[in-house]
């Protein structure tokens, strides 16, 4: 049974765990984010991050562990009924509509997730989503840009896009995964500008390779190893801590 409860998180892990065959990609995952809390889950490759996500959002369940979402059980709800308790994602790979101009890729997202599901049907257009599709597109910094082609964006617009889509429907928390990867120094500052933007309620855990990036827009971090947690701290704590650099800084667990 599902129940709610008074709990202080936005995001609770316990004992999560997932295995694929013999494979332990997750082991005992011990999680608590707040609520508006930014957290930085940063790991060598094959850590277990985006199995993290995935078991989160609901597109794999976990072998063993609950989930809670602001105090609710959700550990055995489908993906949706997690996307309409206010929770988001990105991917690694673009789901764009190449095809469609920017503001109709967000306008669209706003649709489906008004919806309750990811379901493009409906004949008229609805101002309020109008409105909503406008001020994302504007505080992505995508404005000027709101009626080119999504396919005619640089790749670094593309994944403006793609936060501002997964900002459709007020979210209460995102997960963002690996958002820099791929950009220019420029665009990289942008999105650090646009992430510490966000409204100070909107928590997100940011799966990122980019040191840089990962400390400057998080309150926390997470290190994970071996699909498992092995240090957590403050930005600047992780930064000077000698067993992340000999693991992680210093590429030795690549
Ligand atoms: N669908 C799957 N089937 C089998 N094994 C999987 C599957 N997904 C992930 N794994 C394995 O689980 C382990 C953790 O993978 P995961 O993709 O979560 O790591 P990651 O930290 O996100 O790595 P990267 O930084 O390379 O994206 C890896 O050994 C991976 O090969």
């Amino acid at each position: 049974m599902n129940t709610s409860n008074d709990t202080a998180y936005a995001l609770e892990l316990r004992g999560m765990s997932k295995r694929f065959g013999a494979l332990a990609a997750l082991s005992d995952i011990e999680l608590s984010v707040a609520p508006g809390e930014r957290r930085a889950v940063l790991g060598s490759n094959g850590a277990g991050k985006t199995t993290l996500f995935n078991c989160i959002t609901g597109d794999f369940p976990p072998s063993k562990g609950s989930i809670r979402f602001f105090g609710e059980d959700i550990t055995g709800f489908p993906p949706h009924e997690r996307i309409r308790r206010g929770l988001r994602r990105t991917y690694q790979i673009s789901l764009l509509f190449m095809g469609l101009s920017v503001i109709d890729n967000v306008y669209l997202s706003c649709l489906g997730v008004s919806r309750g599901r990811f379901s493009f049907l409906r004949p008229r257009r609805d101002d309020a989503l109008v409105s909503s599709a406008e001020e994302l597109t504007q505080r992505v910094n995508l404005w000027d840009d709101r009626d080119t082609m999504v396919s005619d964006l640089s790749y670094g617009q593309q994944r403006q896009l793609e936060i501002a889509m997964a900002l459709s429907g007020a979210p209460r928390f995102i997960l963002f995964d690996e958002p820099a990867a791929g950009l220019s120094p420029t665009e990289r500052r942008e999105l650090i500008e646009i992430l510490t933007n966000l409204p100070g309620h909107m928590g997100y855990i940011i799966i990122e390779h980019d040191m840089d990036v990962a400390l400057r827009v998080s309150d926390y971090v997470t290190m994970m190893h071996n699909g498992k947690i092995f240090k957590e701290g403050k930005p600047s704590e992780i930064e000077e801590d000698p067993e992340v650099q000999a693991l992680y800084l210093g590429g030795d667990a690549h």
